[in-house]
């Protein structure tokens, strides 16, 4: 199957987000973050950036359930008028712009598209579904948030999972980097861009400001060796371990240094041919690894030519919930490299536990 028409409304819902997000970072005030219950933050862009997604989405594909990362029970109460009022303003903003090529005011976009606040709150909060359906949306508005705050890598991320022949398997991922640089090794390389994955028909990079004018760059992940390849991780610690990622290098001769980057930001660098191996091995805190947070860069990778299994090179699970299930780790390589590093994975593995 093709999905154009998810295709098309899953681009234009991205990069209205992005627009959204981009105009929040560079007027965010100190208040305008929230400390979830895991003492993650989250801020008025993740609420409003999910508002509009699931408005679009709401509209498009009214019976499709989406598995959303935010939810509005924090932004109901009085002491919250502060941040509900500024989120209802973002979103209101960003879905009355103007109708851009591609969109359609039936998608709840354009001058019309005013929305209350009650409304903005409870379709947030459609993205509350457990995640198992036969067919249904993930969405997390800003992957990467503490990345975000600190005006590095973030990224829109929405992706379309089906059963089919009894599989459960992303058919269609788009990932909007709105300051991912289009050459990694120059910064001050022009910024911003989406990446779309629909299986069995490649990966594109397109412009995140005007992604219907061409069909895009196809990305493909080069032939690298342990040579010339370097690994991909995240910045922050808690999120996966670092110490392990450097016994795994030592143990394939990398010797390049890592590059650090938040979100699903680094999906899409490898797919592009950066770095070379994503590797997010788990720290023993119980924590499990989020469908969102892997689902449309997952099929990305995949469809630019590379593997993504966990440690036991078995494939990531998306018919669980809104979890992948107990956290084996995530690897993610080129098909040429990928078996060398679950090979080493495993090794480290092994010595890690003789060492205990
Ligand atoms: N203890 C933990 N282990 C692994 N991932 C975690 C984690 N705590 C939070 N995360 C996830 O890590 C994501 C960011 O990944 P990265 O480190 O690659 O930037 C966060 O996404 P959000 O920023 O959307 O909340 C969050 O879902
Ligand atoms: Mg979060
Ligand atoms: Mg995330
Ligand atoms: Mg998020």
């Amino acid at each position: 199957m093709s999905y154009a028409a998810e295709k098309q409304v899953a681009i234009a819902a991205v990069r209205r987000a992005c627009i959204l997000t981009s105009s929040v970072f560079n007027n965010l005030v100190k208040n305008e973050t929230l400390t979830k219950e895991d003492a993650s933050p989250v801020t008025v862009g993740d609420f409003a950036a999910q508002a509009v997604v699931n408005t679009i989405l709401g509209r498009a594909f009214p019976n499709d359930p989406i598995v959303g990362e935010e939810d509005a029970a924090d932004l109901r109460g009085d002491a919250a008028t502060a941040l509900r009022t500024r989120i209802v303003e973002l979103a209101n903003a960003t879905l009355t712009a103007k109708l851009e090529a591609g969109e359609k005011e039936e998608w709840g976009l354009g001058p019309s598209g005013q929305q209350t606040t009650e409304q903005l709150l409870n379709i947030i909060d459609k993205g509350k579904h457990e995640g198992k359906a036969e067919r249904m949306w993930t969405l997390d508005p800003i992957d990467g948030t503490k990345g975000f705050l600190r005006g590095e890598q973030y990224a829109v991320c929405l992706s379309l999972i089906v059963k089919t022949e009894g599989r459960t398997r992303v058919q269609l991922g788009v990932i909007g980097c709105p300051n991912l640089p289009s050459d990694l090794s120059n910064p001050s390389s022009p910024r911003g861009g989406i990446f779309v994955a629909v299986r069995g028909e490649g990966a594109y990079e397109l412009p995140l400001h005007d992604p219907f004018s061409a069909p895009g760059r196809r990305l493909s992940i080069p032939k690298l060796t342990t040579d010339n390849l370097n690994l991909l991780e995240s910045v922050e610690k808690a999120h996966s371990k670092l110490s392990f990622n450097e016994v795994v290098a030592k143990e394939l001769g990398i010797t390049k240094p890592p590059t650090r980057m938040d979100s699903q930001a680094k999906y899409a660098a490898l797919a592009r041919g950066d770095g070379g191996v994503y590797l997010r091995m788990p720290t023993g805190t119980g924590y499990r690894e989020k469908i969102w947070d892997h689902a449309p860069g997952s099929l990305l990778v995949e469809e630019a030519g590379g593997k993504v299994t966990d440690s036991r090179g078995e494939d990531l699970r998306f018919d669980l919930g809104r979890d992948l299930g107990e956290n084996y780790g995530v690897i993610v390589a080129g098909e040429g490299v990928h078996s060398s590093v679950l090979d080493a994975v495993k090794r480290a593995l092994a010595k890690e536990k003789q060492g205990q």
